[in-house]
Formats: C-alpha cells, sequence, structure tokens
C-alpha cells in the first residue's frame, strides 16, 4: 500500500493587528480551497496564524491580551476552518495561542493542532524554546515578549499516528534546536510540521540580518537530513505592522532538499508528495540510530536538565501574566 501523500505548505502574509478572526480564517480557508485544488490532503499553516504576531508589543492590559488568544479550538469563530477541511477531506496543522482556564488561574501557551481529514483533532503540541525576553525593552525598535505571554510547553515532543504516518509538531525557535528533531525522530516522526514568525531583524545581533533566510532553510534542512523526515515549515510572512518577517515556506525531503517552495511574501502555497517511506533511505543507513547512535557519550546534552525545570517553575510562578495585574 502506497504510503504516499500531497502535502502543501500555506503561506500567509501579514495579518494586521486590527484584522478579524473571521477574516484570516477565510484567509485560511482560501488557502485550503486551493491546496485542495492541487491534490493536497494535508496543509500545514504557520505559527499564530489566527492575529497579527502580538509579543511584538507590551500588552498591559489583560482583556486586549486575551483577545488574541483561543478558550476553545474550534470555537465559534474557528470552526468554519474546520468545516472547510471535514468537507474536503484534507488534514491539517494550525498554530494559535491557547488559553486554557484552572480555576480562577489562565494559562497561556504558543499552540500546535493536528486535524485529521474528518475535522478531529489528534494531536498538540505546546512551544517549547520559547524565544524573547520576559520584561518590555525600550532600546528595541520591536518587542519579542514570548516569554512573558506564554508558559514553557507541557506537552514535550510528542509524536502522532495520523494521515498514513508518523507526524511530529513544533513551533518556530523549536526548529533551531537540533534536540526538536532527535527527540521527534527518537520517537519515529516520519514527518515534522512547524509554522514560523521570523523577524529579518534581529536587534541583539543586526549583522546576522541578512543571514536569516540562511539559517531557517539550514536548521530545518540538517533537522530533516540528520533524523530521516520530511520537514514542512510555514512562514507567516512579509511586513506585518511594521516588522518585516521572512518567507521562505518549504517542503523538505528526508535528504534536506528543499523539493517545494513558496516565491513570494504573501499568502500562497507550495505543494509537494510526500512517500513516508523515503524516511528508509536514511533511518536504515547512515542514520540507523539502533547500529550508529552513540548515547553513551551524549551525556552533556542532558545535564542541568533537573535545575533548568526548577528555575523554569520559578520564572513561570513570577511571570505569569495575571500574577502582575
Ligand atoms: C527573537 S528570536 C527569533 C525569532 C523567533 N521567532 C519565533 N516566533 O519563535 C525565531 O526563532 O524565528
Amino acid at each position: 500500500m502506497s504510503r504516499s501523500i500531497v502535502a502543501a505548505t500555506a503561506q500567509l502574509g501579514p495579518i494586521a493587528r486590527s484584522e478579524a478572526r473571521a477574516s484570516a480564517v477565510n484567509r485560511l480557508i482560501a488557502l485550503l480551497e486551493k491546496a485542495h485544488r492541487r491534490g493536497a490532503e494535508l496543509v500545514v499553516f504557520p505559527e499564530l496564524a489566527l492575529t497579527t504576531f502580538f509579543p511584538r508589543w507590551y500588552i498591559e492590559d489583560e482583556a486586549e491580551l486575551d483577545r488574541f488568544f483561543e478558550s476553545e479550538m474550534p470555537g465559534p469563530e474557528t470552526e468554519p476552518l474546520f468545516e472547510a477541511a471535514r468537507r474536503l477531506g484534507i488534514g491539517f496543522y494550525l498554530g494559535y495561542a491557547e488559553l486554557v482556564r484552572e480555576g480562577d488561574t489562565k494559562r497561556r501557551f504558543n499552540t500546535s493542532i493536528i486535524v485529521d481529514r474528518d475535522g478531529r483533532i489528534v494531536g498538540k503540541y505546546r512551544k517549547v524554546h520559547l524565544p524573547g525576553h520576559f520584561n518590555p525593552e525600550e532600546w528595541r525598535p520591536f518587542q519579542h515578549l514570548e516569554k512573558r505571554y506564554f508558559e514553557h510547553g507541557d506537552l514535550g515532543f510528542p509524536v502522532f499516528d495520523a494521515m498514513g504516518g508518523t507526524l511530529g509538531m513544533c513551533l518556530c525557535n523549536d526548529r533551531r534546536w537540533p534536540e526538536t528533531f532527535r527527540v521527534l525522530g527518537l520517537r519515529g516522526a516520519e514527518l515534522v510540521m512547524l509554522g514560523y514568525n521570523t523577524p529579518v531583524h534581529y536587534p541583539q545581533a543586526p549583522e546576522h540580518d541578512h543571514l536569516q533566510d540562511f539559517h531557517n532553510h539550514l536548521s530545518m534542512q540538517a533537522g530533516a537530513y540528520a533524523n530521516g523526515c520530511w520537514v514542512i515549515g510555514t512562514a507567516k510572512a512579509g511586513r506585518e505592522e511594521g516588522c518585516d518577517l521572512i518567507g521562505g515556506s518549504c517542503i523538505i525531503a528526508p535528504t534536506g532538499e528543499i523539493i517545494a517552495r513558496t516565491q513570494g511574501l504573501g499568502d500562497e502555497i507550495a505543494t509537494a508528495e510526500i512517500d513516508f517511506d523515503r524516511c528508509r533511505e536514511l533511518r536504515e543507513n547512515v542514520f540507523n540510530f539502533a547500529l550508529h547512535r552513540e548515547p553513551g557519550d551524549y551525556g552533556p546534552i542532558c545535564e542541568g536538565a533537573a535545575l533548568r525545570a526548577q528555575s523554569r517553575t520559578k520564572v513561570t510562578e513570577d511571570s505569569r501574566f495575571s500574577a502582575r495585574n
């Protein structure tokens, strides 16, 4: 039986701060329909695909902040996306800001989900490597307050059997960390899907600005090759509220080759056929983990794990937005 599917990266152009959820959802549905016309069965949308990239602002008003979050998925405004996917028989990956209410406490995560062809959520991931800073810093041309608005993801890096393969997820900054792909690879991921919002300008090291596209592809291609898996990376791109975001959404084969990519910085799809069995070309050869991996020599990778968890608990307790208000 063939283990091939046609997949699409569905890049979004900028979303304005004032753009209504319904408008963003309509854009996602238009991309879904376009992908369907090109034979796609699986569509990968960006990180925080329903709103502008709000961590670029210091938002003091909690009600204002809450407007960027989803407290149910699907909710009334996102249900049309699920309906369209069901009607077209397409599965999808979607990034969004998740608000969880636990008694009087609000918890916030930068989240992605996998939805199958029947419109069922079959997998959830919460971003582990949160970039940026906690306190607003006036010297920056724009803020990157993910460490303020989101908790460290508490689900690890799970994989899910869906769409005929073993699927894993991550979000944006996670792709820069080889450990992300390796953990997913060790769990048998055949396809890793990820969305990103990556500014062209990196305020701490502006001399790297011209390397943003290179580093984006470098990270994802290395992750694909070293773990013998497919990778689909999808941007929110273009000039969003005065901040330039890179594009370069692409589909990467287990060999590390980019086999499809978007051309511009707007709403656009690129498609390719994905044969999950091609993972074996790598996983049964140079990256046969059982034969060639040497975990006995990798100790430092996990040293300090307990300390980190402890310090994170403290930061998280200090940093809950609601605790500051
Ligand atoms: C401030 S760090 C660089 C920006 C980061 N963006 C996200 N969204 O994770 C990224 O890794 O692309």
